[in-house]
């Protein structure tokens, strides 16, 4: 089953293109890196797919259900973890996970029983009561992670999620998400601009003045040459 499907997906702001007939699909439970240089069209694909803003062109399905036809049922299956943080920093773990179950219209028991299993997920459990604006970067990382998870999406989408952290939250936070695909089923679609984050069993699609450039494994993608120097070498090249 497929897990993120797009279709012919274009989109320009104004007279600048920003997205070009993009076309790939994700199966579900895969781990799907993103990478694209500044300025390839990622935040664009982005806001798209969480339907920030609408194309009239190309197709967007998730886990079965095209955004346009049932936005609803297509944004429930979606998680969402943004480039720029988005916690109350005053509030405690706990109660930021709880504001946003609310907003998916959980409370109760249910709501504690997701929260807790969300916060396990990401080892934030014994973290849980301490207030946001005193934990490191990687451990806000992780409860924007768990966040995302608490309303059980079948697609989680992560825009540049380790920008700003040191290099060991970033390898840990990296090794979560893979976990996640990996044992739960997640379909995980990751952007990045490190070659660093990606295993060579992932699923990688180059991004590259808003056309796909490349899609497959990365292991195929980069053949014998290591993938910085295969992605500087095709992101070097004209449009
Ligand atoms: N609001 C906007 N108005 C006009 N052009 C825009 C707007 N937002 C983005 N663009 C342009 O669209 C193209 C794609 O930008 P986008 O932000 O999607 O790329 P990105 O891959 O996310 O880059 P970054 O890694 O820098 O965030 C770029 O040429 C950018 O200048």
């Amino acid at each position: 089953m497929t897990g993120l499907s797009v279709r012919n997906l274009s989109f320009s702001y104004g007279s600048r293109r920003a997205l070009s007939d993009v076309s790939f699909d994700i199966p579900q439970g895969a781990f799907c890196a993103l990478l694209g240089p500044n300025g390839a069209g990622k935040s664009t694909l982005f806001g798209l797919l969480t339907r920030l803003f609408t194309s009239p062109e190309g197709t967007i399905t998730v886990a079965g259900h095209e955004l346009r036809k049932t936005p609803r049922a297509a944004l429930a299956e979606i998680g969402v973890v943004f480039q720029q943080s988005t916690l109350d920093v005053s509030l405690s773990v706990e109660r930021n996970l709880k504001y946003f179950a609310a907003l998916h219209g959980l409370a109760g028991a249910e709501a504690a029983r997701r929260i807790d299993a969300a916060l396990d997920r990401l080892d934030m459990a014994e973290r849980r009561r301490e207030t946001v604006r005193d934990l490191n970067g990687g451990h806000r990382r992780r409860t924007e992670i768990a966040r995302a998870l608490i309303h059980s999406p079948s697609v989680l989408l992560l825009d540049e999620p380790t920008v700003g952290l040191d290099a060991a939250s970033r390898a840990a936070i990296t090794a979560h998400v893979h976990d996640l695909a990996a044992e739960t089923g997640l379909t995980v679609l990751w952007a990045t601009h490190l070659t660093d984050e990606i295993r060579d069993t992932d699923q990688l699609l180059i991004l590259h003045k808003g056309e796909i450039r490349a899609d497959g494994t990365a292991a195929e993608i980069r053949g014998n040459t290591p993938l910085t120097e295969h992605f500087l070498r095709v992101t070097a090249q004209p449009a």
